[in-house]
């Protein structure tokens, strides 16, 4: 598509409004807060398989029935910590669109501001995680990659049709070196400074690439 309207998943939606406040219902949803951050913290740390409720319920001093009621498997855990990571991005488009740069500056910014929730933000990190370790993960997890894959490319081909973009340079191919790049740097940096320098390699690697495609 001409790439105005972002894909679906990165589409921000309406948070549901309440009648009015609820306390009961805030209070669970602190609570899975809770629980799912203790989670990311494990996940992270240890991985899927050398986690378990136990150390979860114990990280957050809940018993492991108490995590259960809202999390009925270590699985479910898993799925709503890759479900919240994914739920950041939409967040990040919807702010570096409203600053209203042209689409190859978005799509480089975007991509600067996911290395700023690499390096901090230990859902992004734990969904990471989880995502490598899906072979291990008896449940349905979101398909990786595609999702940015598609947004970048639609950028891309935006930038295209302005002229932002080199001549020869095809959006699709672009997009899914981006992606690549963006992925193996933020693993090179995991595994060697456990993402310290996230951000810098990025935008050295960012640089090079951007400035190959740009016209
Ligand atoms: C932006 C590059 C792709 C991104 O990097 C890590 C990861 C986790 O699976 C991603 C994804 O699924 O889109």
């Amino acid at each position: 598509g001409s790439g105005a309207e972002p894909p679906g998943p990165f589409r921000v939606r309406p948070i549901a409004t309440r009648r009015g406040p609820d306390p009961k219902q805030d209070r669970a949803a602190r609570t899975r807060l809770l629980v799912l951050t203790a989670a990311a913290e494990l996940f992270t740390a240890r991985g899927f398989r050398h986690t378990s409720v136990q150390e979860v319920a114990d990280r957050v001093g809940m018993t492991k029935g108490a995590v259960y009621f809202h999390y009925p498997t270590k699985e479910a855990l898993a799925v709503a910590v890759v479900e919240q990571h994914y739920a950041r991005w939409p967040l990040l488009l919807a702010a570096v669109t409203a600053e209203g740069h042209g689409p190859l500056e978005t799509a480089e910014r975007l991509l600067a501001g996911a290395t700023l929730a690499f390096r901090d933000d230990i859902v992004v990190q734990a969904g990471t995680r989880l995502q490598v370790e899906r072979p291990q993960i008896d449940a349905e997890l979101p398909t990786p990659y595609v999702d940015w894959t598609e947004l970048l490319a639609g950028l891309l081909s935006r930038a295209e049709a302005l002229g932002e973009l080199r001549a020869g340079v095809r959006p699709g191919a672009a997009a899914r070196s981006l992606v690549a790049a963006f992925f193996g740097t933020q693993h090179i940096s995991d595994v060697l400074r456990e993402r310290a320098d996230v951000v810098e390699r990025w935008a050295e690697t960012a640089e090079l690439l951007f400035g190959a495609i740009r016209a």
